[in-house]
């Protein structure tokens, strides 16, 4: 198992030792927060153990805001359960480590993860209806969310809950906090959840297409409030997403996931300006809308993924590579990660950062 493939983050530019597309407030604080080493989630099915998360390794740091991109089924939701102690049945953490603050959370008990989780880490999922309890009101679940990890009173939680709202755009904090969830619009169920993923002052929160249900003026609200609440507070950031447009306004770094694997980790940056893998190439071919002149939501690429239950030899992109399809080399190989002269690291035979010459 390979652990090369963690990106050092921010890999330092010649002439300002910032990373490319980081900001110089955010690179100023360097200290890693969340470290990832070759992670494996396996679900084990009827037809077969797919292998959904296969030798994942990075460093996140302090303030860092992270992207985790892929087409639908590479992984990246089993990736985020697993960080967090999630991976529901029947899947499961089968190797690696996962490191918070220093602490190994692989391995640990509920009783353990689950003082960690809300706490250390907050997360911000796709179905904020799934999250909330239909039945309690924001107050009480928002109290009840603080008073977990922290010794406060049901009044100190409940005027830091207010505050809380109020910080996230919820107007009329007060009396909004006895409402139940449906009470409030989607985009503002968002906000919720995102008050309380940092309620705790968590060090990394993880969002998981926090916008899928929204429409794209309240998702870009939404997610400008998640960066720009967790740049306030020092948090780091990782971001599940199938949109290009958010990776290039809103992130520092990006993973391009592909069955599984990570097969490009890079600064946002430099994926946009000069995509090393195939993989990735493809993705930034995409439509960009001529109204907004942003990127949309990733293209669909012809043909079809692996199926991650079967360990092919060779890259699992061969088959739609326009290289690999002719390379022997790729369909009888696994690449391993191997870096860049650019720091971009890469998980294929014959990519290059220099322009036209990959093969
Ligand atoms: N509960 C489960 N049981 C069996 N297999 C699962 C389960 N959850 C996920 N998988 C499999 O794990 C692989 C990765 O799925 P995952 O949901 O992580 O992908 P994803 O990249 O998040 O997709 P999407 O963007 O559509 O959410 C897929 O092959 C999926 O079928």
């Amino acid at each position: 198992m390979s652990h090369t493939n963690a990106l050092s983050f921010p890999p330092p530019s010649p002439s300002t030792g910032t990373a490319p597309g980081v900001s110089q407030d955010r690179s100023q604080d360097r200290g890693v927060v969340l470290q990832v080493k070759g992670l494996v989630t396996d679900f084990n099915t009827a037809s077969g153990t797919v292998h959904a998360v296969r030798d994942v390794s990075f460093d996140l740091h302090k303030r860092q805001r992270m992207a985790i991109v892929g087409e639908s089924g590479s992984g990246k939701s089993a990736l985020a359960m697993s960080l967090v102690g999630l991976v529901p049945q029947p899947g499961r953490v089968t190797g690696g480590s996962v490191k918070l603050n220093g602490t190994e959370m692989v391995g640990l008990d509920d009783a353990g993860i689950s003082r960690i989780r809300g706490k250390d880490i907050g997360l911000v999922f796709q179905d904020p209806m799934a999250a909330l309890d239909p039945l309690k009101t924001i107050g009480s679940q928002f109290v009840e969310t603080i008073r977990v990890h922290q010794d406060v009173s049901v009044k100190a939680a409940r005027k830091m809950a207010c505050d809380l709202l109020g910080e996230v755009g919820v107007t009329d904090a007060k009396r909004r906090i006895a409402d139940y969830p449906h009470q409030y619009s989607g985009g503002m169920r968002q906000r919720v959840l995102i008050a309380m993923a940092i309620a705790n002052d968590p060090s990394v929160v993880i969002a998981d297409e926090p916008t899928t249900a929204l429409d794209v003026t309240t998702q870009a609200q939404v997610l400008d409030l998640l960066a720009k609440i967790c740049d306030e507070r020092g948090n780091a950031l990782v971001m599940i997403t199938h949109n290009l447009g958010i990776v290039e306004e809103l992130c520092d770094s990006v993973n391009v996931m592909y069955a599984g694997r990570f097969v490009e980790s890079t600064s946002a940056r430099a994926l946009f300006e000069s995509p090393a893998h195939p993989y990735s190439k493809a993705l930034l071919n995409c439509v960009i809308d001529p109204a907004t002149t942003k990127r949309g939501a990733l293209p669909a690429i012809p043909g079809s993924p692996p199926d991650l239950s079967i360990d092919e030899p060779g890259c699992p992109f061969a088959a739609r590579c326009p290289i690999g399809r002719d390379e022997p080399r790729c369909a009888t190989e696994r690449p391993e990660s191997r870096a860049l002269a650019s720091g971009a690291v890469v998980r294929c035979h014959f990519a290059s950062d220099i322009p036209g010459d990959e093969a």
